[in-house]
């Protein structure tokens, strides 16, 4: 597949291709076999407050434009994703490792951000409020925040930035995206395709480093920078929000999670079986909304345990590039040992492993999907965010003993349960201290829906009707003079 015309090896300010001040570069490796793909710019503070100044100079025709006219080049920038979805996902597998079909499913999602918020663009409806006063008439109105800086992980390279830069260009901000470091060629790739939308240069800029950190104070503290949205762990979001704070901006946090998948013993357990695996699985279980703990109920445990473990035998380890293929590698050598660092210690604290978990002949980034059982709170594993393709399953008794358990955690990201008790669904789902919950599913993202976490995963939602209002400032006008 030609990706030639994607694969952009120089960062992106103010419209122009560039490189880093002192010709410096860093090599992205593809995590199925560690080589090099390619290398890109490893810019620092300088070249971040060009970016930021560029976004402040485009800022102004980018935000007197129509919602119309804003709404026309989102549009075509979707079709330009749409129509080279291939290439696309293509790259993102090169340098994420996930399934060619899940990259294929992620640019399709990526692009359905674009594509709803060309449309919400025509929808940012002010108000006209009765005035208590004779002689004055009050009315707000909805304006951009103006200029902001995202920060973006390696999970979903392609769809957590589109998933800030369409609200925001729509709403008539600017933005200054830096990408993860493991990842940067999926963001350039959009950005070749902004330019050929015609998203005027400054509108969208994209500083690829190795410096992270630094580039994150100078996004973090510069003044003309209004607005930070976030997305990562909950650890590096908490340094953004204090960085964040001298200059009072506006912050979207989505963080990390803890989620879990709750099996009642009234649920239909083949469904509850297939949930499991489409939410645990994805990605090599390297989504922040992955099941993380399963609560199954003891009188359909043992059934439920076996059948997930038998499902998860049959799965089909390899190159994301492969057909069929459906576990990748995980991101890097770190995560792979971070995976088994809390398999290890769950297995030392008495969990059982149904299968997997044994780094036996393991090469490159791999670690198996692995299912344990008799699972409980002494575990790290518990309490952590696993980001592998590590199922963990805790029996439990009654309804408050599982709903406790869920909610003792610092994350509220994404729950899931399964049953087929109607009056359950609402007492559970008002129970669980989460921003999501799926009932009778696994899967539960899409971009018409608010998407968000409470507590340590974060604030502020993405994507919905919702999803525009994080880069808005609402203006109250009394306008006065108003005389018989
Ligand atoms: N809630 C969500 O929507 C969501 C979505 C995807 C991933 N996540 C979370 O992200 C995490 C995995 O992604 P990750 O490993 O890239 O997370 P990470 O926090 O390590 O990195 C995220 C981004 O922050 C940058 N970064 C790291 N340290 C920084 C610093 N001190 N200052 C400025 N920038 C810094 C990285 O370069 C990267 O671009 C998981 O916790 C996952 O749950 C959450
Ligand atoms: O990892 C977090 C992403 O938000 C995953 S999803 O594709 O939005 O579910």
């Amino acid at each position: 597949m030609d990706i030639s015309h994607l694969l952009k090896n120089k960062a992106f300010i103010n419209g122009e291709w560039v490189l880093a001040d002192d010709k410096n570069n860093f090599e992205v490796q593809n995590p199925f076999d560690d080589t090099i793909i390619g290398s890109v710019p490893d810019l620092g503070v300088e070249e971040t407050k060009r970016a930021v100044q560029a976004a402040k100079v485009a800022l102004k025709s980018w935000s007197k434009k129509t919602a119309l006219e804003r709404s026309n080049i989102l549009r075509k920038w979707f079709e330009l994703q749409i129509q080279h979805k291939d290439e696309l996902a293509y790259l993102l597998t090169l340098e994420q490792g996930k399934p060619l079909q899940e990259a294929k499913g992620e640019i399709t999602y990526g692009a359905s951000f674009i594509e709803w918020f060309a449309e919400e663009a025509k929808r940012i409806y002010g108000d006209v409020i009765p005035s208590p006063f004779e002689d004055r008439r009050i009315v707000a109105i909805k304006q951009p925040v103006g200029v902001v800086a995202a920060i973006t992980p390696w999970n979903f390279p392609n769809a957590m930035i589109t998933r800030k830069v369409g609200p925001a260009l729509a709403a008539g901000c600017t933005v200054v995206v830096k990408p993860a470091e493991s990842t940067p060629f999926s963001a350039l790739a959009l950005a070749a395709l902004a330019e050929r939308a015609g998203i005027p240069k400054g509108v969208f800029n994209i500083i690829t480093t190795n410096r992270p950190i630094e580039v994150g104070r100078e996004l973090t503290t510069n003044p003309i920078v209004r607005k930070i949205s976030f997305t990562g762990s909950t650890p590096v979001g908490k340094i953004l929000l204090k960085q964040s704070a001298d200059t009072v901006k506006k912050v979207s946090m989505e963080l990390g999670g803890n989620a879990p998948f709750i099996v009642f013993d009234d649920a239909d357990v083949d469904a509850a079986v297939d949930g499991a695996i489409a939410s645990k699985y994805r990605n090599a279980g390297q989504t922040c909304v992955c099941t993380n703990r399963i609560f199954v109920q003891e009188q359909v445990y043992d059934e439920f345990s076996e059948k997930l473990s038998q499902a998860v035998k049959k799965m089909k380890v390899g190159n994301g590039l492969d057909e069929g293929v459906e576990i990748g590698p995980l991101i890097n050598r770190k995560a792979v040992a971070s995976v088994n660092e809390l398999v290890q210690d769950a297995t030392s604290k008495g969990a059982k492993i149904m299968t997997g978990g044994n780094m036996t002949n393991e090469k490159g980034n791999f670690y198996p999907p692995t299912v344990l059982c008799e699972v409980n709170q002494e575990m790290k594993i518990f309490h952590t965010e696993i980001f592998g393709a590590v199922a963990t399953i805790i029996k439990f008794s009654t309804e408050e003993d599982a709903i406790r358990m869920a909610n003792d955690t610092s994350f509220g990201l994404a729950s899931y349960f399964y049953t087929n008790d109607h009056a359950r669904v609402w007492r559970v789902s008002e129970a669980l201290e989460y921003g999501m919950v799926g009932v009778n599913t696994g899967l539960i993202s899409t971009t018409v829906a608010p998407f968000g976490g409470i507590k340590e995963s974060g604030n502020g939602r993405e994507g919905s009707k919702y999803g525009i209002d994080d880069y808005l400032e609402i203006k109250y006008m009394c306008i006065g003079g108003i005389t018989d």
